[in-house]
């Protein structure tokens, strides 16, 4: 039986990760079997908190991430087992009721801020990519992100950033690098670096 390659690609936030997946999933391997999950789905459920509380949590922090759901998940989709994963809401903080079911596949691709951070999670990867995105540029495509689709004011992304996001970045996330096999420094795209994992995907499943 084959194995299923798992590619985990890590890097700060807003640094491209899911960019460079969707990428990998829809353009470059779309004739190949491949799943791309974003590990956003994978936010432990505070459902049970009030939203002013939910505000209050700090989401840069691994113990924020429900590592035991991710873990069985992966698990079993290496297994080629199918797997039904809550859509969770940036807006609310918190896991909506809807889910989406992933199905088997040869290529499973999970991109996330603490891929490699999490030893648990980093053992699951046969191929470990880090998204290398300068700071300033991360600052202003999350402030446009979060201000357009995360219903933020600039002062709460400021605030986030400063408190949570980049003293979290520097202490768990940019040092987490040092497990990667390939850093990919995504400004305006990196094609080379692109095909090299499409090229080593392609020699894993022949
Ligand atoms: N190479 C790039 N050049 C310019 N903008 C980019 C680039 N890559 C991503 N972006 C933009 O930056 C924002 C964050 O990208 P995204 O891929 O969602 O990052 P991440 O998943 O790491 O948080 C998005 O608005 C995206 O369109
Ligand atoms: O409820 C939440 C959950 C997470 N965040 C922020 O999201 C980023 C990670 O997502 P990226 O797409 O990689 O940017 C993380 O830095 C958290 O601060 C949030 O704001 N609210």
């Amino acid at each position: 039986m084959k194995k299923v390659t798992i590619i985990l690609i890590a890097g700060g936030t807003a640094s491209g990760k899911t960019t460079v997946a969707h990428r990998l999933a829809n353009e470059i391997l779309k004739d190949k079997s491949v799943t791309h999950i974003s590990m956003d789905n994978y936010y432990k459920d505070f459902s049970e908190l009030t939203f002013d509380e939910r505000k209050k949590i700090n989401f840069d922090h691994p113990n924020s991430v429900d590592v035991e759901m991710l873990t069985n998940d992966l698990t079993a989709l290496l297994d080629y087992q199918p797997i039904k994963v809550p859509i969770y809401d940036f807006k609310t903080s918190a896991r909506t009721e809807e889910f989406i079911t992933y199905k088997p596949s040869d290529v499973v691709i999970l991109d996330g801020i603490f891929t490699l951070a999490i030893k648990d999670i980093r053992k699951f990867g046969d191929i470990k990519i880090f998204i290398k995105t300068e700071d300033d540029l991360r600052f202003i495509r999350r402030l446009q992100r979060d201000m357009i689709e995360r219903d933020r004011t600039i002062e709460s992304v400021i605030h986030q950033y400063l408190t949570e996001v980049k003293p979290m970045h520097d202490t768990f996330i940019g040092s987490s690098i040092e497990y990667a096999d390939l850093i990919v420094p995504y400004k305006e795209g990196n094609e080379v670096a692109i095909d090299l994992v499409a090229t080593k995907i392609s020699s894993l499943l022949s």
